[in-house]
């Protein structure tokens, strides 16, 4: 079976082909700047250089359609016809507490979705987008949609709840969801392999540090506590997101600077985080290389960011009395060794002893980056959020029963 995994943005959408007998990668790429001018399709087959197409394309069914014709392209196509997609997963960020697991999208589904869209403005109506993109593409092809806050469901009420008048819980939701759960529940089992121990038995920390970044806790295999909140704002410091803050900090700037609740949001969501104290960037690379050079603010921001990973690491012993791994993943959890060793170098108290030169290393597989005596091991695991949304969606499919099968 072929899978299609779609993570559709407001204004972009990334694609994974998936063979499901092999978990092959056929074919992968995105589309950026749809509805602007000149809208660039980047994709790329397995060991064969990335082809780059820019052409105008106005909205998510014409960039559905393209990403298909790239997919049944006659030099740079992996399909003979579109007929050979057999079921579409998408990745869903808010499932509010409606969706404890993914499901296969049928017009209730859809009707949840969209009551969920004042919790996840930027995210939830891009997704629509996508579903109804690849209904209007390929009309008897069953989708399945994978949500970022579901593995968090298992939180207890201590830690979901915000200390303000419960009526607004009731009322409106307003809790912590949390999100990059696919991250934190594949890299979770992934690490219990690699450790050859039962998930039950352990203790882990998760941190997927990447554009944006969140740590799990995680206990016996399932969420206890994490540090995104209501919307993907709230806690670690991000590329160019805030994360914790004083919320007196909101209303104070709106009457000093004369900005609108808006302008205050924008600026805590896109003009924040490392890119804000840097003054340099929201990469992480280039945060970095500048600090290397002798660059004050990069060098802040990096210490900054890397202490607001440890603060959240040892908040997380406490709250789960003991941890038997800590774990990095995403683009700078994998990457940045330099990181790793910042966040790492406070928590000796807890028995972590990282070891350099595992944790130079470069790999795609799951390591240990601490030496052998560590009582707590520090691994790199590599996160695979569409492999996850593949695998759920194929088992949806083959769980279908036999009369839904035939007609979708
Ligand atoms: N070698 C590296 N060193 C440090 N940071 C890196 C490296 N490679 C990638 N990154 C960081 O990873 C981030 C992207 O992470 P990723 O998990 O791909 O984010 P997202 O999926 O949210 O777009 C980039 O912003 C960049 O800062
Ligand atoms: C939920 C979220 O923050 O997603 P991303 O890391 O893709 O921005
Ligand atoms: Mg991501």
């Amino acid at each position: 079976m072929n899978i299609l995994v779609i993570n559709a943005g407001s204004s972009s959408l990334k694609y994974q082909l998936y063979n499901m007998k092999t978990e092959d990668v056929l074919a992968k790429g995105r589309v950026e700047r749809i509805g602007m001018d000149s809208s660039i399709l980047t994709h790329e087959v397995d060991h064969q250089p990335e082809v780059r197409e820019v052409s105008e394309i106005l909205d998510h069914t014409t960039a559905i359609k393209k990403v298909l014709d790239m997919l049944t392209h006659k030099k740079f196509g992996v399909l003979r016809n579109i007929q050979d997609i057999q079921a579409v997963g998408h990745r869903v960020v808010h499932g509010g507490e409606t969706f404890s697991r993914s499901v296969l999208v049928d017009q209730n589904v859809k009707l949840e979705i969209r009551k969920l869209f004042d919790l996840a403005p930027l995210h939830n109506p891009a997704h629509m987008m996508g579903i109804a993109a690849v209904e209007a593409n390929l009309p008897d092809v069953p989708q399945a949609v994978v949500f970022d806050t579901a593995f968090h469901q298992t939180m207890p009420p201590s830690s979901f709840m915000y200390a303000i008048p419960t009526v607004l819980y009731r009322k409106h939701k307003i809790r912590r969801y949390g999100f990059h759960g696919t991250s934190h529940d594949y890299v979770s089992k992934s690490a219990a392999e690699f450790l050859e121990r039962p998930l039950e038995e352990l203790k882990l920390i998760t941190c997927h540090i990447g554009n944006g970044a969140s740590c799990a806790a995680i206990l016996n295999g399932k969420s206890f506590d994490t540090s995104m909140g209501m919307t993907p704002l709230e806690g670690l410091m991000m590329g160019t997101r805030s994360g914790d803050l004083d919320p007196a900090v909101v209303p104070f700037t709106i009457n000093k600077e004369e900005l609108t609740l808006n302008e205050v949001n924008s600026m805590l969501n896109k003009h924040s985080g490392l890119l804000a104290i840097s003054g340099i960037s929201s990469d992480m690379r280039e945060i970095v290389e500048s600090m290397n050079e002798g660059n004050e603010k990069a060098k802040l921001a990096f210490e900054m960011y890397a202490y607001r990973i440890r603060k959240y690491i040892g908040a997380y012993i406490a709250a789960m009395d003991g941890v038997d791994a800590i774990i990095f993943t995403a683009g700078v959890g994998e990457n940045s060794d330099a990181l790793r060793k910042e966040v790492c170098k406070g928590l000796t108290f807890f028995g972590v002893r990282l070891e350099e030169q595992r944790n130079a290393v470069r790999s795609s597989q799951p390591r240990r980056i601490t030496t052998d005596d560590s009582v707590v091991s520090v691994l790199v695991v590599p996160t695979n959020e569409e492999l996850l949304i593949a695998r759920d969606t194929y088992q949806l499919v083959l769980e279908r029963p036999a009369d839904e099968a035939e007609s979708p």
